[in-house]
């Protein structure tokens, strides 16, 4: 075995015993692991730190290093205090407020400028602030800030590299004059040759960043300074953009971030794989909720970096960095501090920096200049896409082959269950013995070095690794957690808005969050959030692990180098994006019914983008049409992306970013649901002609589930007629649906029978997209229930059913809880259909108790009969972006939860659309806030991000605040 990053496990047991809690709290971690330490030592030296007599290669001397380093800094430190001000005060003068995310974070940006002078104000006041620092405005602060200097972090950074207050308009978001900005020319040969004069702020860098395999080719050629008037190569620029054909596959190869997504996304299969071929089974999900349960979180330390180093093993007690930087062209050994890039603004981000450079205080994800000043001898070192990937497998192979369970998180870490491995002879039940097997396993395949944080769930276990990095093992439970000092946005899921809800309400830190009462937490953030924090904050998670899940999607988006002329170029390039996607679909095996379109349009009035040949500032659209039948043919798909891209008549000089999306793929883990199966085949009928024989083929074709995997509940709960055309269509395949909705008999037919096979792998509850609710009190099986009449709170809800029933002559209205996606995609006939029978389905509606006039919601019932009376009674409706209808207001969530779906909405822009529902509700309009408020649940569900489904609560939240307020009651959505 090759010397592992692993510690004499006798001495560190000794070593940390007096740190016990008791093996009865913890039976299958190792008692003398778990926390039980004082604040105070958690930070000086974490309870479990296997650092401190590891015998791990990749670090070395690393210890005393440190200590060295420590000494200098503070000897340094001191005397520079001693001299005087630390910085020049450049921003003296300056008081700034940060709006939104920024890179930099507020807090790095918060430190650089008031070291320098600059005064800080947390909450805005129009009249004091001097300059507002932010990357990025919505449409409202845009017009709010109109006559304010706003700057972008840039002009920070550069300042500081200047070492002077640069000129603030270069930076300029918006400004006093930015109604008479020229409109920059779009055609991209314009832009390029504006690039001449420019002073972009990120043109070289980005330039470099996706010319990566070019300057290595030929870097005298291309090397790209323009940004210090060196000049700039015209023919690179023209190679780099869209129009290109071997465009998408240097962008691809170039991209760290359509790395790190594509391999996440495959990850997932591949554990999946793995896990039948290692006959894997899932854990007994009845100990998912109590402290038998074993998590751990294991993480590659610094991996980029670490797996860089294997090919340059001389640097390995250097300061290192992977970054697409003009510095990595330089040799290592000059001198650095004379490389202009190290005065000049130099905006490439550090994907990984080692330890030895976050020593100096550098950090992923800072930009190059920043980084340069904290460690001028800092190295760069370029991306081995390649090398992350070979060695994430092999990380792979070997967790997954161990745990019991295993969920891909990213390309360098994964969560495990390991409850019952520990349980084996060789661990004697004691995670950290394992832990340390998995770190020299993963050592010996890989050289690189894992960190280990265990828990006993997700939550605690990821917090246990920030603790046991780098190169080592930490061991938390949740009385240790309570102890420690978490930031709040640490916690899984929070991100800026709920951060900045519960900042308002003075909740700052997760001692503050934990003495707060959940019904309180329940006013601020919402019910589903504020009980996820509750439990968080108490060191509580109940979270199971995904092992099973498949990848949901394929798909691609380029938002750098769209610069199309005519539509002929804007379908050849979506033609190819559509070519490399399926390429990866042929490669899995995978086919997919369902094909969305993003396009990001280039936004009225907007200048030329911050990042040269970026997409900058956009309006985002989405379409999505269904395929015919389950395929992954380029051919067949991109027929229709090109018919969506026609169908949203774009200019197509104003496209900037192009994305393309395929869903609904087989094996996945929705194909046993049969709701969504027969709903996907019913969009096959795109004439809106019934399912007759023309569709009886397509009825026997793969598409359909086998009849074992059809959920009786959920067909006896579509409308007869459609019910009976389903049991028709299966006839016709030779087979039978029983009626009878008891699940075991399902699970009964014998294991040859011909439409046995098992669903492929979930276990979890299948979600429906029509949901049922048992069974009438006729005992036969409800339809599609709109609503569960419980009573007193159901109140305005079963106004607004009544509102539903006047409304039924448009019977064209969506059942609220049906997804609005599939809704809008099912031929007319069809909707109509569900739509009637919905209707007469519905049970007699309970009188509402009266109320007040002036606050009876039915009042509202009344209005929506007569939508333009409403209009007439009412005034205008009210308005989200200058739209009411109902398909509009939809449209414009859709887009506004595409346009920023992974990293979540600003809070202002959530605060507008609960502003807008609030309204709604007070202009009685119940039926299009609850239609809307479902709309936008359903479509932040889809984007599986805990800081969509934060906003959901903050909307809902104050959706009912408004609703309890006039009815007296929920709004249920
Ligand atoms: N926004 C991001 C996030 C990650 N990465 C890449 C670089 C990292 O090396 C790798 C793994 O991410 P980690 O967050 O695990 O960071 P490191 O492994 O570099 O450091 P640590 O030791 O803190 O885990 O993914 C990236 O390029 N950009
Ligand atoms: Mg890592
Ligand atoms: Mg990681």
């Amino acid at each position: 075995m090759a010397s592992a990053p692993n510690n004499d496990s006798q001495t560190s047991i000794q070593e940390t015993k007096e740190y016990s809690l008791g093996p009865e709290d913890i039976p299958h971690l190792p008692a003398n692991r778990i926390g039980g330490v004082a604040e105070k030592e958690y930070n000086i030296q974490p309870a479990i730190d296997t650092r401190t007599n590891t015998n791990a290669p990749a670090y070395g001397d690393f210890r005393a290093y440190f200590q060295q380093r420590k000494h200098k800094l503070a000897e340094q430190a001191e005397a520079k205090a001693a001299k005087g001000p630390k910085y020049s005060l450049i921003f003296s003068g300056v008081i700034f407020h940060i709006n939104g995310y920024t890179q930099p974070s507020h807090y790095e940006l918060k430190s650089l400028l008031i070291e320098r002078g600059g005064k800080f104000l947390h909450y805005l006041s129009k009249t004091q602030v001097t300059h507002i620092i932010a990357s990025n405005l919505t449409m409202t602060k845009e017009k709010e800030f109109r006559n304010y200097k706003v700057v972008r972090p840039e002009w920070v950074l550069d300042s500081i590299g200047a070492g002077k207050q640069l000129l603030w308009q270069k930076y300029r978001v918006v400004g006093q004059n930015n109604n008479n900005l020229a409109r920059l020319p779009v055609e991209a040969h314009t832009e390029i040759s504006d690039l001449y004069n420019s002073d972009a702020a990120e043109a070289a860098m980005t330039t470099a960043a996706h010319g990566g395999q070019l300057m290595t080719a030929a870097p005298a050629a291309i090397f790209v300074v323009d940004r210090f008037g060196e000049g700039l190569n015209r023919e690179w620029v023209r190679r780099n953009l869209a129009t290109e054909p071997d465009f998408i596959q240097r962008y691809y190869a170039n991209s760290r971030l359509h790395h790190l997504s594509i391999w996440k996304a495959e990850l997932k299969d591949y554990v999946a794989q793995l896990r039948q071929k290692y006959n894997k089974v899932k854990p007994n999900s009845s100990v998912h909720n109590d402290k038998q349960r074993v998590i751990m979180h294991v993480d590659f330390d610094c991996f980029f970096v670490s797996v860089s180093l294997l090919s340059h093993p001389l640097l390995k007690n250097k300061p290192v960095a992977v970054c697409h930087s003009h510095k990595q062209l330089e040799d290592c050994n000059s001198d650095l501090e004379s490389n202009p890039f190290c005065q000049k603004g130099d905006t490439s981000q550090i994907a990984s920096c080692n330890y030895v450079a976050r020593s100096f205080g550098v950090k992923n994800g800072m930009f190059m200049s920043q980084a340069l000043q904290l460690c001028p001898t800092m190295v760069v070192v370029p991306y081995c896409f390649d090398a992350y990937k070979r060695i994430s497998l092999s990380f792979y192979k070997i967790i997954t082959r161990i745990a019991d369970e295993t969920q891909a998180v990213s390309v360098d870490e994964a969560l495990l269950d390991v409850t019952q491995a520990v349980r084996q002879e060789a661990y004697q039940g004691n995670a950290e013995f394992l832990a340390r097997h998995i770190r020299e396993l993963v050592f010996e395949a890989t050289q690189c070095t894992v960190s280990v944080g265990i828990g006993h769930n997700i939550l605690l276990a990821r917090i246990a690794t920030s603790k046991a990095k780098p190169n080592g093992v930490f061991a938390l439970d949740a009385n240790s957690f309570c102890n420690m000092d978490v930031s709040i946005s640490n916690l899984p899921g929070v991100g800026h808005a709920v951060e900045d809800s519960l900042m308002n309400n003075g909740i700052k830190n997760i001692s503050g969050l934990r003495n707060t009462t959940l019904q309180h937490l329940q006013t601020i953030c919402g019910e589903r959030t504020a009980l996820t924090l509750y439990n968080f904050s108490r060191g509580i998670d109940n979270r199971v692990l995904e092992s099973d899940r498949l990848r949901q999607a394929f798909g691609a988006d380029i938002g750098w180098g769209v610069r199309l002329s005519n539509q002929n170029e804007a379908e050849g390039f979506v033609n190819r994006l559509v070519h490399e996607v399926c390429k990866s679909m042929v490669a899995a095996g995978r086919t997919g019914s369902l094909v969305s379109l993003k396009i990001k349009k280039r936004q009225e009035g907007q200048g030329k983008p911050g990042k040269f040949l970026g997409h900058g500032i956009c309006d985002s659209l989405s379409k999505s049409g269904s395929l015919s039948q389950m395929t992954n043919d380029p051919a067949k798909i991109s027929s229709v992306c090109i018919k969506l891209l026609q169908q949203m008549a774009l200019n197509p000089l104003d496209i900037r970013a192009v994305g393309i999306q395929i869903q609904k793929l087989n094996n996945s883990d929705n194909t046993g649901n049969v709701g969504e199966m027969l709903l996907a085949k019913s969009k096959l009928s795109s004439h809106g002609k019934d399912i007759g024989d023309r569709d009886r083929q397509r009825v026997s074709s793969p598409l359909l589930p086998s009849a074992s995997q059809v959920d009786i509940d959920v067909l006896n709960s579509l409308p007869e007629s459609i019910q009976s055309k389903i049991r028709a269509a299966y006839r016709h395949m030779g087979s039978n649906i029983g009626f009878s909705s008891n699940k075991s008999e399902q699970k009964s037919l014998s294991p040859g029978s011909a439409y046995s096979k098992p669903p492929p792998l979930p276990e979890k509850p299948i979600a429906r997209k029509i949901p049922v609710k048992g069974k009438s009190k006729r005992g036969r099986p409800r339809k599609l229930a709109f609503t569960t009449s419980k009573g007193g709170a159901d109140r305005p809800k079963q106004n607004i059913v009544a509102a539903f029933h006047k409304l039924q002559s448009l019977d064209m209205i969506m059942p609220s809880q049906m997804d609005s996606e599939v809704w809008e995609n099912l031929p007319t006939n069809i909707r109509r259909e569900l739509a009637r029978e919905y209707v007469k389905s519905k049970p007699p509606i309970a009188k509402p108790v009266p109320l007040k006039d002036s606050e009876n919601p039915a009042n509202a019932t009344v209005v929506a009969d007569k939508k333009q009376k409403q209009i007439e009674i009412l005034g205008q409706p009210p308005m989200l972006l200058g739209k009411h209808e109902l398909s509009d207001v939809r449209a414009l969530v859709r887009a506004w939860i595409d346009s920023v779906e992974t990293n979540g909405p600003f809070k202002e822009d959530i605060a507008e659309f609960g502003d807008y529902i609030d309204s709604l509700i007070k202009k009685r309009d119940l039926f299009k806030a609850r239609s809307i408020l479902s709309f936008f649940k359903a479509r932040a569900q889809q984007s599986h991000s805990n800081v969509w489904m934060a906003a959901v609560d903050l909307v809902l939240n104050q959706a009912n605040n408004a609703c309890m307020a006039m009815y007296n009651a929920k709004l249920h959505v």
